[in-house]
């Protein structure tokens, strides 16, 4: 049965904005206050799609282990990271357009903490976009859990088959299936190489002149 694209939800890290820059340097900075290394910015993006403590035990790990307590370290990142939201930040060439050019209710689901992820959008001139903002602490789950995803197109008041989900990641891709949402994948993002079985509805490489609203046809 196909039905009507009522509204499109976006993840925000390596599918709107290039974010990794700020998050590597933060990361750097909470490393160092634990007297590890640093990692690189490739590092830093490989980390990146299960929120800020997946992010900050990741790199505790490869810097020389993560403890039972990652906490204080997290707390850390937390301050670092919210110093900086946006220095080093940028929209994805095209994104600003597409936005522009959408006569549709849109919404952010991401794993990032709400705060910063409204901060970040505040700071870029993206909020006036989105009538809604999930973050990785809105509902009670993440990513790839089909919660956070409900629960925005709840929000959006339209049903999960009502609304595309545009993502960068493997973890976007499964909470699309879980929510039984159709979904576009954004291959420009911080997902470094195809991945196996992965069948997303639609692809796409660029944002330019990109009109997401053909889409439809996998609902
Ligand atoms: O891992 C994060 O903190 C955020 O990543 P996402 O915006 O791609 O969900
Ligand atoms: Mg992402």
């Amino acid at each position: 049965m196909m039905t009507d694209l009522k509204a499109i939800i976006f993840d925000l890290d390596g599918t709107l904005v290039h974010s990794a820059p700020d998050l590597h340097a933060a990361c750097n900075v909470m490393l160092a206050a634990a007297n590890r290394p640093p990692i690189t910015l490739e590092q830093t993006i490989s980390f990146i799609g299960n929120g800020i403590e997946k992010l900050v035990e990741r790199a505790l790990r490869v810097t020389g282990g993560a403890p039972s307590d990652i906490g204080p370290h997290v707390a850390e990142m937390h301050r670092a990271y919210a110093a900086d939201l946006t220095t080093l930040t940028t929209l994805f060439p095209g994104v600003r357009g597409v936005l522009d050019g959408l006569d549709l209710p849109m919404a952010i689901c991401t794993n990032k903490p709400e705060t910063p992820a409204r901060d970040l959008c505040d700071a870029l001139d993206l909020s006036r976009y989105f009538d809604v903002i999930t973050g990785g602490d809105t509902t009670q789950a993440k990513k790839p859990d089909a919660l956070p995803l409900l629960h925005t197109a709840t929000m959006l008041g339209i049903t999960a088959q009502e609304c595309l989900y545009v993502g960068d990641s493997v973890t976007d891709f499964k909470t699309a299936r879980n929510a039984d949402v159709a979904f576009a994948f954004y291959t420009g993002g911080y997902q470094p190489s195809p991945v196996q079985g992965l069948r997303p509805d639609e692809t796409f490489d660029a944002w330019e002149g990109l009109d997401l609203t053909r889409f439809a046809s996998s609902l």
